[in-house]
């Protein structure tokens, strides 16, 4: 199964540590992730090489062929956003991941066909990773 993994870049990368631990999880879990780039340490470099095209092309391909999405909304971006409601006008299951000092959007929070949950701990976040994912895997 592939997991479209949405994570904040221009926004900023303050939780750049939790998205390798989120993307490392899903990978050692079986799954893939077409966006494993949010994750990348080194992404400005890769990226710098693609025109703003290119990059918004890749990313859609890679959400059309991705099952689900999860989503680590902390860190306001306008790009997660988008891939958030791109995932819903798909008909994708969409799971948005937050920490309890975030300050998430009530368009995040108040939309019912998104599964919204906050964790305090990488533990707490893998249970709620896995949770979203059998219930993917098991409708
Ligand atoms: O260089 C990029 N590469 C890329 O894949 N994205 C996509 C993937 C991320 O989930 C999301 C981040 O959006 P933003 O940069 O607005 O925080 O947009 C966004 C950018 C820069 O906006």
């Amino acid at each position: 199964m592939k997991v479209f993994l949405s994570a904040s870049i221009r926004g900023g990368r303050q939780m750049l540590s939790t998205y390798i631990e989120m993307c490392a999880y899903l990978q050692e879990s079986g799954y893939q992730v077409p966006s494993w780039h949010v994750a990348d340490p080194e992404l400005e470099k890769t990226e710098s090489l693609l025109t703003e095209q290119e990059i918004y092309i890749r990313d859609m391909e890679f959400l059309e062929k991705s099952d689900c999405m999860i989503a680590e909304v902390s860190t306001p971006s306008i790009g997660v956003g988008y891939e958030v409601c791109s995932a819903l006008h798909r008909d994708m299951p969409v799971m948005c991941l937050y920490t309890p000092e975030a300050n998430v959007s009530a368009m995040i929070l108040g939309d019912e066909r998104i599964i919204c949950r906050e964790y305090d701990s990488i533990g707490s976040m893998k249970k709620e990773i896995d949770d979203f994912l059998n219930s993917v895997n098991k409708p």
